[in-house]
């Protein structure tokens, strides 16, 4: 648990949030067979939002994000990014999927590619980026997260942390509008855990929409505008930062909290 995992001061006003609308979702369920996983979930992000969601150890985080670029199907209501409804024949889901990038808690890099050729995978066979521009763009984003030296070596050949940077460098290639994090630190050495924080506290500074699964409660502190609470499927509460930490108002967020932050 690392509270005090970035130290990092940054300014949260400073971080634009504009009315328009990135995600819509709108009574919202899913099931797994007859397991009802999402119950009525309406949730609305806004450009430039930061949202974190928690919630106990099977609460359905994890589905609700899979659910947003499709890597799940939902059974009712509706989900609309970026003014495109998500449709049961897949008609939108490139569209959708260029849109939203998303990094895994396992960071899901292919072995045998080296850390270029991983990020230049998709723009080049997805998009038809030409080579050069690909790499231009793959190594751009590799400074970003400030590894542009192990650009030349296989993902086995780096740390847990940096290989989480690549895998947000490769999404970040793709220049999508939205990211969504499905704990991305939880896998890591607690030394490599502010690494990774500390680029995606970047990206939050320069307006990326974000909602991120994460159990990294000074994270959120620091970095979201809203934590989204979930358990059993539903969303429970939600709140700003400070709001939701001092003032909970249900007892299921209470008790979450208490067990989470240990008071
Ligand atoms: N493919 C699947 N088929 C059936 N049930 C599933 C499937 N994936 C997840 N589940 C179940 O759905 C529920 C929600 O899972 P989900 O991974 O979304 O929870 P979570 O809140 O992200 O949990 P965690 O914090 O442990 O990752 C769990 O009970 C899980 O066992």
């Amino acid at each position: 648990m690392s509270d005090t995992a970035t130290n990092r001061v940054i300014n949260r006003d400073a971080m634009t949030v504009s009315d328009e609308v990135a995600i819509q979702i709108t009574d919202m369920n899913k099931w797994y067979g007859t397991f009802h996983v999402l119950r009525d979930i309406n949730l609305t992000v806004n450009r430039g939002e930061r949202i974190v969601v928690c919630g106990p150890s099977g609460s359905g985080k994890s589905t609700l994000i899979r659910c947003i670029n499709r890597l799940e199907e939902h059974q009712a209501g509706s989900i609309v990014v970026d003014g495109t409804e998500l449709s049961s024949d897949l008609k939108n889901i490139d569209k959708i999927r260029s849109e939203v990038g998303m990094c895994f808690q396992h960071f899901n890099l292919f072995p045998h590619l080296t850390i270029l050729e991983n990020c230049t995978l998709a723009p080049i066979w997805v998009r038809k980026t030409p080579k050069r521009e690909a790499e231009e763009t793959a190594m751009h984003f590799l400074e970003k997260v400030k590894i542009p030296e192990q650009a030349d070596k296989y993902p086995g050949q780096l740390s847990g942390g940096q290989q989480q940077r690549v895998a947000i460098a490769r999404s970040l290639c793709m220049r999508p509008r939205i990211m969504l994090f499905d704990e991305p630190t939880s896998a890591l050495d607690p030394e490599m855990i502010k690494e990774v924080l500390d680029t995606m506290i970047e990206l939050a500074e320069e307006g990326m929409t974000m909602i991120c699964v994460t159990h990294e409660m000074g994270f959120a502190r620091q970095v979201a505008n809203r934590v989204i609470f979930m358990d059993a499927g539903q969303i429970v509460e939600q709140n700003e930062p400070e709001e939701f930490f001092n003032n909970p108002q249900s007892e299921r967020t209470k008790l979450f909290l208490s067990q989470i932050l240990g008071h």
